[in-house]
């Protein structure tokens, strides 16, 4: 297998990404890799994405990534139970210039603040919140995705057959909701703790 190393670090980050980075050491909060961003913005950029959700706002790292990919109009819904976090991430848009009304940050539970998410109307869903509730995730996805959408979900490494255990088991649910789908057409990407995407059919 090649080395694919310099994939994780051929992603130079700005100034506002690595301030928020210095947001999450503080804090002791989890944030993806600089691939992994760059991924979701041209995701996001090709999908011409106008509406976005995220569950696990952390402190903005990921959100700084979507929202350097979407429309300049665009609003980014991000989803985290904590609140300290959450304030981070407020600064971290902030020092980016990014608007206010460009983020809707919602403080709570994914699982219950997903399905209360209008059907069919967001262009990308990216989930990195609790791995155990990925199959609950990845079913609200499916349902707010448009027609052309597309679900990335973070911590995919767990497909790896190596792997047992209940984040595992909850990965795989996930990944079989998806594949099961005839309207989905998924890949699995080695960057960052592995990514598993999948477009909605048009
Ligand atoms: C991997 S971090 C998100 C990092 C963020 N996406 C980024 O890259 O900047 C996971 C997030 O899930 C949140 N979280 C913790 N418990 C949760 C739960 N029970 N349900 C959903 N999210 C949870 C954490 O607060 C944390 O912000």
């Amino acid at each position: 297998m090649t080395d694919n190393t310099y994939v994780e670090t051929a992603i130079v980050e700005d100034d506002a990404l690595l301030a928020a980075r210095g947001r999450a050491e503080e804090l002791g909060a989890p944030a993806i890799s600089p691939a992994v961003g760059a991924l979701l913005a041209l995701l996001a950029r090709t999908a011409g994405a106008k509406s976005v959700v995220e569950v696990g706002t952390g402190v903005g790292v990921s959100g700084l990534w979507l929202l350097a990919g979407m429309t300049d109009d665009g609003v980014l819904t991000t989803i985290d139970p904590e609140y300290e976090y959450q304030q981070a991430a407020r600064d971290s848009f902030a020092a980016a210039d990014i608007p206010v009304g460009r983020t809707r940050l919602i403080n709570g539970s994914p699982i219950e603040v997903l399905p209360r998410l209008a059907d069919a109307a967001y262009e990308l869903v990216f989930l990195d919140g609790e791995v155990l509730d990925h199959p609950r995730y990845v079913v609200e996805a499916v349902r707010i995705l448009r027609p052309g959408g597309v679900v990335v979900l973070h911590h995919a490494d767990a497909l790896d057959p190596s792997h047992t255990g209940p984040i595992a088991d909850a990965v795989r649910e996930a990944a079989l909701i998806v594949a099961d789908d005839d309207r989905f057409l998924p890949v699995v990407i080695p960057l960052g703790t592995g990514l598993l995407a999948a477009a909605k059919a048009r």
